[in-house]
């Protein structure tokens, strides 16, 4: 690879030159600092903000932006395609082992370059809404069969639309954040009543999201050839799901409190730019969908996806699962198509769930529902096992993709479960 970092980026790094994903990070002790935009390079964070101010977005399009001197990422989101290939473009430059501006420059390396350890990630947008779709073939068909029985386990309606439900932006957190085991109805058993009390079932589920960039004019609906333009870029997603909350209540309205207490994301946005050379052909459907929905070009990206799980006193984290975002049936752009088409306004910052990422094989499926088919078997943890989670366990779900000699990675997304309220 031509392109190298006067950083130094260990060939296992996530974060090689190639990558340059986004975040939102603060510096220097506890509430001390303003939040403010970075690029993930190696083990270190280059801060925007600083970068901006020195005057080396010198582009036509953020010369004379401040989109970097905020606390989210709005602002550079709303500025479309053209201005996030400018910064790549700057970014990289500015990187490279043979630019000297940022290499040769220590104060303004010093301040602007900060060892990954000492900085916190912090939500790297402002969310205004969050959907969350059901786009993989193999998860829809584990739930039916586990929900609805073997008669007609994908609705006829999955194969023409990719189905979703409005998910809750106000309880996503960054990864890190602990998640309390919720607190609801259960699904009773038999002729039973419902039980109140803490979730017996808490879940996770292996997902990513795609972020909206600039977002549409409501009434004006998104052409599915034009969609990828609107994305910026990807994170990973835990949809933690309360099985037995969500069983109960689910009838006719669909995900509500068994989804609602808690959805983590990792911290930092791999764009689309840097995932292009990862791009791969989306699955052949059949039927072919309406007109709307048909794309030119149908792409999917290769992403290596696992998930481990650290039990509470446990030095070590067990991987559960590996699967691939490749085995995702609906693309997200005809997930960003689909839900513009009655022309509702999608808005910068806004997250679309890709929906639970299963494989074909028992050994990718993408949440414990399905690994351990409800509950009726158990799951190996290392030297423990399990059916559900429990109190203390972190789950982190890790996604990366594997180029030559260099890699663009996800980091990773990670939560611990706390024990409910009494
Ligand atoms: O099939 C069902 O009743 C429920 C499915 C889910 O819980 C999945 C959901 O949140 C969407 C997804 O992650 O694919
Ligand atoms: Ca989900
Ligand atoms: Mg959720």
């Amino acid at each position: 690879m031509a392109l190298k970092s006067f950083v130094e980026v260990k060939l296992d790094s996530h974060f090689s030159i190639h990558n340059l994903p986004y975040g939102i990070f603060k510096h220097g002790g506890v509430d001390t600092t303003t939040p403010r935009p970075g690029v993930a390079i190696g083990d270190y964070v280059l801060d925007l903000s600083a970068i901006q101010s020195a005057g080396l977005f010198d582009g036509p399009l953020l010369c004379n932006s401040d989109c970097f001197h905020q606390s989210n990422l709005n602002n550079f989101l709303e500025l479309g395609r053209p201005a996030w290939k400018e910064a790549r473009a700057t970014l990289q430059k500015l990187l490279s082992s043979d630019e000297p501006a940022l290499q040769n420059n220590a104060s303004l390396k010093q301040m602007a370059l900060l060892p990954m350890d000492e900085v916190e990630m912090l939500l790297p947008i402002a969310i205004g809404d969050y959907t969350d779709f059901f786009s993989s073939k193999h998860h829809a068909r584990n739930c039916g069969l586990i929900f609805r029985g073997p008669e007609n386990p994908v609705n006829p309606n999955w194969f023409h639309l990719p189905i979703a439900y409005h998910g809750r932006a106000s309880s996503i957190v960054i990864s890190g954040t602990d998640i309390i085991r919720p607190r609801g109805q259960g699904h009773p058993s038999g002729n039973s009543p419902p039980y109140f009390g803490p979730s017996r079932k808490l879940d996770f589920e292996l997902e990513m999201a795609a972020v909206v960039g600039p977002g549409n004019e409501l009434g004006k609906p998104i052409d599915v050839n034009e969609a990828a333009d609107h994305i910026f870029g990807v994170v990973l997603m835990n949809d933690w799901s309360a099985r037995d909350i969500q069983a109960w209540e689910y009838v006719p309205l669909g995900p509500f409190l068994g989804k609602s207490f808690g959805t983590t994301i990792s911290p930092w946005i791999v764009t689309l730019d840097a995932l292009e050379p990862f791009a791969c052909d989306a699955p052949t459907q059949i039927p072919p969908p309406l007109p709307y929905l048909a794309e030119k070009i149908s792409k999917n990206y290769d992403i290596s996806l696992e998930v481990r799980i650290k039990p509470a006193g446990e030095e070590n984290s067990f991987t559960v699962t590996r699967s691939n975002f490749n085995h995702l049936y609906w693309t997200l752009t005809q997930q960003l198509a689909h839900h513009t088409i009655n022309g509702c306004n999608l808005r910068p910052g806004d997250l679309l769930g890709t929906g639970t990422i299963s494989g074909p094989e028992a050994e990718s499926y993408g949440c414990l529902l399905e690994l351990t088919w409800n509950g009726t078997k158990e799951l190996s943890v290392g030297k423990t096992s399990r059916k559900f989670l429990e109190d203390g366990d972190e789950v982190i779900i890790s996604g990366i993709c594997k180029g030559n000699e260099y890699n663009v990675g996800f980091g990773t997304c990670s939560g611990k479960i706390l024990p409910s309220l009494p």
